[in-house]
């Protein structure tokens, strides 16, 4: 794995606007809060699990260069890690551009074990650079720039795996995407949906899908009165997520009942939308996020 120490480093962004916490392993940035608000946006599980082939849970994990086990020519592959080598990478923090309210992380191709990069879906040997760039203070800017280092194309997939804190997930919902297709990633053949008339509701079963919007996105959380609202750049697609009660209680990293403190919301390319890049060129997906 591209880590190359068992040291874990973990910066505080503090301002008079908002602080946040973000990680050296995976460019991780593990919270976010406005002053303005008691309650973080961006969600932090009560417990972080570090390790050097360990993904952190909550915040906001990098995506690249797969989705998932990836996917290719029409099909699902079953690459490791899942997501992609970016969340277990130690990326390089840039000292010169760090702020209070900034973080740069960066990412060099010439850092990631051979192995990783031959399971691109471009094929062996790619050459790529990425930033990944954090502004928190009243609002909250992280965009992922990968450019083609290479003299070949590079093809990737790639998402903000955004986890929003809210107060209850039952009692959320996600608006933007009425009447927007989508691909239900619950069953094992991702039929493609569509939203209907209204926003998108959580029943405390698992919901995960992939929809094909670029438009805004208002989370809005009825208990806490609050509406968080996400633009985004750069991205086709638009990935809701939350385990749900069984899938949730599940899980290692995350303590019984935590799956209803969150709702993901994630700027993506994937599948049948990679990025595409020739020789020279780069791609940026961002994410904006405010409270209304
Ligand atoms: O548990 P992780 O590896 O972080 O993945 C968590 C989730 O990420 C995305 O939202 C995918 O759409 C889900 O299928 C996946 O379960």
């Amino acid at each position: 794995m591209a880590c190359m120490s068992n040291t874990f480093i973990l910066r505080t962004l503090a301002n008079d606007a908002g602080t946040a916490m973000v990680s050296d392993h995976g460019a991780h940035l593990t919270l976010w809060k406005p002053a303005s608000q008691s309650t973080p946006v961006v969600w932090q599980p009560k417990s972080i699990y570090l390790g050097e082939e360990t993904a952190i849970r909550g915040g906001i994990p990098v995506i690249f260069p797969w989705f998932n086990g990836g996917y290719a020519h029409g099909e699902p592959t079953a690459k490791k890690p899942k997501h992609g080598f970016a969340r277990v990478s130690a990326w390089t923090l840039d000292e010169d551009t760090l702020t209070d309210a900034h973080a740069r992380y960066t990412l060099d191709s010439s850092t990631i074990a051979q192995e990783l990069l031959d399971r691109f879906i471009s094929g062996p040997d790619p050459h790529f650079y990425a930033e990944l760039d954090i502004h928190a203070a009243d609002t909250l800017g992280v965009t992922l720039r990968v450019e083609n280092t290479g003299d070949t194309p590079i093809e990737y997939e790639a998402a903000l795996h955004t986890y929003f804190q809210v107060s209850d997930v039952t009692r959320t919902r996600v608006a933007g995407l009425e009447h927007a297709t989508y691909l239900d990633g619950t069953k094992p053949d991702f039929p493609v949906c569509q939203q209907g008339d209204d926003p998108v509701a959580f029943d405390g079963t698992v919901l995960d899908r992939i929809y094909y919007s670029e438009d805004e996105l208002r989370i809005e959380d009825e208990a806490l009165g609050r509406t968080i609202v996400v633009g985004k750049t750069g991205s086709p697609q638009t990935v809701v997520w939350n385990p749900g009660q069984e899938g949730g209680d599940r899980m290692a990293d995350m303590r019984a009942g935590e799956w209803r403190d969150f709702v993901c919301v994630e700027a993506a390319a994937n599948r049948d939308r990679p990025i595409v890049l020739a020789p020279g060129e780069s791609h940026t997906i961002g994410q904006s996020v405010r409270v209304a």
